[in-house]
């Protein structure tokens, strides 16, 4: 079980300079580095075009071979669970070795997710974003859970938003079958740090951590506040408090007090319940106040205009 901080990570290991083509040594892949998309604690993410074709991956190259290969065993078994009916959960293209120098780097290909994290969409484009990219966010993790699993380490930056509002979840490192224990969380969003529950994962494991991504995301100085105390008297009732005292979170409350307390019967209920909340929130129209100069020149014309029939009928 790995424990992340929620600081970014530092990492020694250095980026490769784009133009730089990587093959791969067992099935020859050729893919040409555009651009560093990212980097966490297992490995450095790049934009890649497959040579000799227009087509745009994301190649993660890993810093330890075990790690990458659990991730990607997951993957693969995901891949092969795929139901039609399903949101498309694989996208695992090719996995292979690349030498770079006397170093043999272990790396896969996957789908290049084009989006922003879910912090940074909803900076740009306010926090009423939430409420679309949490449906779309728990449709996922409801195709997730039907299939046994269970995604655990779910943060905002695990969770790309197109300019739409879809959502893709992204560094399946950290799923785990239902029932094992999580692999891999990251403090705030883990149910063991609030003292709430045990780090076996289940899908109340991912509505926790949903809860607590929807609270950071408008509420963030509070949430740290909280999770800034002693840990032993860190409880879910701090995360109430929060729901209670945070005029943007207030028509989510009922909603992320059934999350936190692992209430729901099953996933699709938790989106069931989403969408009606979403449906009921009055739409904020920015009501135009008429200026004060404006309703002056008014009344001057209405007086003149007044004045100009008296003086007509006369
Ligand atoms: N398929 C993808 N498409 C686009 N960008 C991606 C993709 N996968 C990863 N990234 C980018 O690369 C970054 C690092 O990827 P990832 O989260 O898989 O690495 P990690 O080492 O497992 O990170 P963490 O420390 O968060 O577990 C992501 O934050 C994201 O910005």
């Amino acid at each position: 079980m790995k424990e992340k901080g929620c600081s970014v990570t530092t990492s020694y290991r250095t980026s490769i300079p784009a133009g730089t083509l990587v093959t791969g040594r067992w099935r020859g892949g050729r893919y040409l580095v555009q651009r560093l998309l990212g980097q966490g604690a297992n490995g450095i993410v790049y934009l890649v075009q497959q040579a000799g074709t227009r087509n745009l991956y994301a190649l993660k190259m890993g810093y330890d071979a075990l790690d990458l290969q659990s991730e990607i065993n997951v993957l693969k078994a995901l891949q092969g669970q795929h139901n039609a009916e399903d949101r498309d959960l694989s996208y695992l293209v090719e996995v292979d070795d690349f030498t770079l120098g006397d170093r043999e780097i272990p790396f896969y290909v996957m789908r290049y997710v084009k989006g922003e994290p879910l912090s940074k969409f909803l900076t740009r484009r306010g926090g009423q974003w939430l409420d679309l990219a949490g449906l779309n966010l728990l449709k996922q993790l409801a195709a997730l859970h039907k299939g046994g699993w269970v995604f655990g380490d779910l943060k905002p930056d695990n969770v790309l938003v197109s300019a739409y509002g879809d959502v893709e979840l992204i560094d399946y490192g950290g799923v785990s079958q239902n029932g094992r224990s999580v692999k891999q969380f990251t403090e705030w969003y883990d149910r063991g740090f609030w003292n709430a529950g045990g780090r076996t994962a289940d899908a109340a494991y991912d509505w926790f951590s949903f809860a607590v991504v929807c609270i950071h995301m408008l509420a963030e100085s509070r949430l740290k506040t909280a999770a800034n105390q002693l840990p032993q008297t860190r409880s879910t009732a701090d995360l109430v408090q929060i729901m209670n005292q945070e005029p943007r979170l207030r028509p989510y409350s009922n909603w992320l007090k059934k999350a936190i307390s692992g209430g729901f019967e099953h996933t699709d209920e938790a989106y069931e319940m989403w969408k009606r909340m979403i449906s009921r929130k009055p739409v904020r129209h920015s009501v135009r106040r008429t200026p004060g100069w404006l309703k002056s020149a008014f009344a001057i014309s209405l007086f003149l205009l007044v004045c100009a029939i008296y003086l007509t009928l006369r």
